[in-house]
């Protein structure tokens, strides 16, 4: 079975857990961009959705799925994203795409989060997949600095600026056995705004597309 086809069942199983008359939390990325197509079934049945990324807003609004402003909204009931590395006890590495700030806050202020992806994404470890970190730009080179001290290999991701005007270090070579510990020592570095580490604030369920169906998997 193919990757995106994991992508499909997972982002199509997600569909269960969107309930009529609420705001619904959209991430990023390519299985997310798959649940707001399905989504879009559904579109006059929700009362709106918050986008996380500019793509994922013009994707939503190309289907006249209605975007608000977080800041017009309460607490989200639910939240919907994918990740590139999960563990089983569903902390994430995020921001492959590059939204992990946006993400962030918009996990934050959801009271449930599902993760949406692929068996390929399941890892022991994380940091397989280089971590990546929104960085304000006139520190760029001190924070990557700081993160060559705390044992990474921060790569400046070229010809990239995030949603928020940013640039982004990726950080290759961490093996990460503590996870909420480095996402705090991260977010202490002055010049970060936030690194892709979503382990202060979990998933609360993760479907995985497989071969065998959908895997659901709560933290252990
Ligand atoms: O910034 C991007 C997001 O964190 C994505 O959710 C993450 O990169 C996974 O993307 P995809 O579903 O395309 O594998």
């Amino acid at each position: 079975m193919s990757a995106d086809q994991g992508k499909r069942m997972a982002a199509e199983a997600a569909m269960e857990y969107v309930e009529e008359n609420t705001v619904i939390g959209v991430g990023t990325g390519s299985t997310v961009n798959l649940f707001i197509d399905a989504l879009a079934d559904m579109k006059a049945r929700i009362d709106g959705t918050i986008s996380s990324s500019e793509a994922s807003t013009a994707r939503l609004r190309k289907h006249g799925i209605p975007v608000l402003d977080l800041n017009e909204v309460g607490t989200l009931p639910l939240y919907v994203d994918g990740a590139d590395e999960s563990t089983r006890f569903l902390q994430l590495i995020k921001g492959g795409g590059g939204a992990l700030t946006r993400e962030k806050i918009v996990a934050a202020a959801s009271e449930r989060f599902i993760c949406v992806a692929d068996e390929s994404k399941l890892v022991d470890v994380l940091g397989g997949f280089p971590l990546p970190v929104e960085v304000i730009p006139m520190a760029r080179s001190y924070v990557a600095r700081e993160l060559v001290k705390l044992g990474g290999r921060p790569e400046l991701r070229s010809g990239f600026t995030t949603d928020n005007g940013n640039i982004i270090l990726d950080v290759h070579g961490l093996k990460i056995m503590e996870p909420i510990k480095l996402e705090q020592q991260i977010n202490n570095i002055p010049g970060v705004v936030t690194n892709g580490l979503f382990a202060l604030r979990p998933a609360d369920l993760l479907l995985l597309g497989s071969a065998d169906g959908v895997r659901k998997l709560t933290a252990e």
